[in-house]
């Protein structure tokens, strides 16, 4: 491939639509308990927006140096509709790396949302208009735009590492990351665990929750009850 760290990467699979419109309505923490509780970016990844969302695209991967925009400008331009641009911006909080100018532009070009290891800023502008935005927080401090910067290779976002064409899906929680060839599967674990978390909750209201597990466990563990 060559000229790692300056790099442009314009073509890779992404998975099937039929699979990643399959996780809209799944919510991340059932999505993250069927990949033994990891590939879960860390809790500092927030959204952004007012509280409701839930987003689901194809992985657009950039990497940029700390508080440097240059090669988002370039995948807001190349991305197609659905993605998902997903910044590694190292997680520094020095500059943000983009903001509500560069989410209208995303918008109008059918861009899901933004996923940045970093700060962004025009908060308020971005909270107040549909699209969807996590990061890790804000300042009113601007990018600059020098590079260098690689689009759509592996990269490390909020301690999770994403492939160009894996499966994001963010809500309130935050956001997980799927491995694309591994999502119908993962799609079809965390249906199983969204039903049989929706009987659960519907056996507490009937009375009916069998919570003898709980002292299977404590027995098994040695835990001793005194009275
Ligand atoms: O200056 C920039 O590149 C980022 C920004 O504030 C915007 O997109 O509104
Ligand atoms: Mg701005």
């Amino acid at each position: 491939m060559g000229n790692v760290g300056f790099r442009i990467i314009e073509n890779f699979k992404r998975a099937d639509q039929e699979v990643i419109d399959g996780f809209k309505g799944i919510a991340t923490p059932n999505i993250a308990d069927v990949m033994g509780r990891f590939r879960a970016m860390n809790h500092m990844i927030k959204s952004i927006n007012k509280p409701g969302i839930h987003i689901v695209g194809s992985a657009f991967t950039v990497r940029t140096h700390p508080s440097d925009n240059l090669m988002v400008h370039k995948a807001i331009d190349l991305a197609r509709p659905g993605d998902i641009i997903v910044v590694d911006a190292c997680g520094d909080m020095g500059n943000a790396i983009l903001g509500e100018i560069m989410c209208h532009y995303a918008k109008v070009k059918g861009i899901t949302g933004y996923v940045v290891d970093g700060p962004v800023r025009d908060l308020q502008g971005i909270a107040n208009m549909d699209f969807p935005v996590f990061a890790r927080g804000g300042t009113p401090r601007g990018p600059y735009k020098e590079g260098p910067g690689e689009i759509n290779t592996t990269i490390s976002c909020g301690d999770v590492p994403v492939s160009p064409g894996d499966i994001l899906v963010g809500d309130d929680d935050g956001v997980v990351v799927v491995p694309k060839e591994e999502a119908s599967k993962v799609l079809a674990q965390a249906r199983e665990i969204q039903e049989k978390e929706e009987s659960i909750i519907q056996s507490i209201y009937d009375n009916k929750w069998d919570r003898s597990w709980v002292d299977e466990v404590l027995q098994k563990k040695g835990c001793v009850t005194i009275v």
